[in-house]
């Protein structure tokens, strides 16, 4: 498993510098005034860049959602039941929950994966690659072993690579998991520094006495295991969840073939602080769907350098928001395909000396 971890690592390169400078030059001459599609413009280089082509188009797109269980709701750390985790799946495979319903109406394939549930699950449907049946409880002890992290890290790759294959071109992430807001606090606590009053919020919106029992419990699942940030896979294994390892190697299998990688919210955003931890490469390959409602969450992006497209109030996870962010990545595309430019569409040129130049 390891093997395959250094593989994706391996494979992960740099941003193609030409493709960008093309697609640069592009939108400079599109018939619009310079810059005037904002973000949009940003993001087409981003995708020039990731895909290796001034023209990237968007043919297929997935949104992979990792489910697995967390010990920790022992400690009462989350306003839901546990056995949530296991009985939202069947409602993933036939759309009817929040990633259901968003990710038919965007025209994604959904991919629900059982890394690590805490019931048998045998729901057609439901990709079952569960590493363990859920975690240790990380206020007592480590998450899960070492080994087990780079199994569900090896899940992620094998289901992106899978993907890819398949012909994806664009990855969304998602994850289900009763309690893992707990250990996303704990990750960014741990890569951070950050105090739990910093990093720590209501989750499924717990009231003000679960939130201060949740600061506890991140507290002392740091104090107890004491996560090296230095090792990613440390803090992974000791503070972190299965489904987040599913996530970590979803994120490295899809960079690792030049797929765009569209983070969700809070905890696809804690799984993105492990992968950028093993491979800071990968970075430059994911895009920040949106702002959630879970008040660290802005530390995260901060922390990994990057911008949410959509601050839209949400906290769900599951995928939901970068479901919803799949359609401005497409549309990035096409600016960059069927615009066209000033002297394609034989339209007066700009005034040159008019225009502001920074
Ligand atoms: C019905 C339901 C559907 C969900 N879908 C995603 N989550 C989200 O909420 C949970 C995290 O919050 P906490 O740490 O407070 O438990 C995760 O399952 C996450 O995916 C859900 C939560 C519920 C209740
Ligand atoms: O931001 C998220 O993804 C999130 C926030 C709260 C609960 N579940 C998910």
């Amino acid at each position: 498993m390891e093997k395959l971890l250094a593989e994706a690592c391996a494979r992960i390169g740099d941003l193609d510098k030409e493709a960008m400078s093309r697609a640069q030059a592009r939108l400079d001459q599109l018939l619009k005034p310079p810059g005037s599609l904002g973000r949009l413009e940003e993001l087409a280089v981003q995708l020039a860049g990731i895909m290796g082509t001034p023209a990237p188009t968007i043919k297929d797109k997935c949104v992979v959602v990792m489910a697995g269980d967390h010990g920790v709701v022992a400690e009462g750390v989350s306003a839901a039941p546990q056995e949530i985790t296991y009985q939202i799946l069947p409602h993933f495979v036939r759309g009817t929950s929040g990633i259901g319903v968003l990710a038919r109406h965007v025209g994604a394939r959904l991919v629900v994966v059982d890394v690590g549930v805490a019931r048998p699950v045998s729901f057609s449907g439901v990709l079952v690659r569960k590493v363990r049946a859920g975690t240790g409880n990380i206020a007592r002890g480590p998450a899960m072993s070492r080994e087990e992290a780079l199994q569900a890290i090896g899940v992620g790759i094998e289901v992106a690579t899978e993907e890819v294959r398949k012909g994806a071109s664009l990855i969304a992430t998602g994850d289900m998991g009763i309690g893992n807001t707990t250990p996303s606090s704990a990750i960014l606590s741990a890569f951070t520094g950050l105090p739990v009053e910093e990093t720590v919020g209501r989750g499924t919106l717990v009231n003000d006495a679960v939130l201060e029992r949740k600061r506890k419990v991140v507290a002392q699942s740091l104090a107890v295991n004491r996560p090296d940030p230095s090792d990613p896979l440390d803090v992974l294994a000791k503070v972190g969840g299965l489904e987040i390892a599913g996530l970590v190697g979803v994120i490295l299998g899809a960079a690792a073939h030049r797929v765009p990688v569209l983070l969700d919210g809070f905890i696809t955003g804690a799984a993105a602080l492990v992968a950028v931890g093993l491979c800071p490469r990968v970075r430059q390959f994911l895009i920040a769907s949106h702002l959630s409602q879970e008040k660290a969450h802005q530390h995260m992006l901060r922390h990994l350098g990057l911008k949410p497209l959509l601050d839209f109030d949400l906290r769900l996870g599951e995928g939901t928001g970068a479901a919803l962010a799949m359609p401005l990545v497409e549309a990035a595309c096409k600016i960059l395909k069927e615009m066209v430019t000033f002297s394609e569409a034989q339209v007066a040129a700009m005034h040159e000396d008019m225009l502001l130049r920074p």
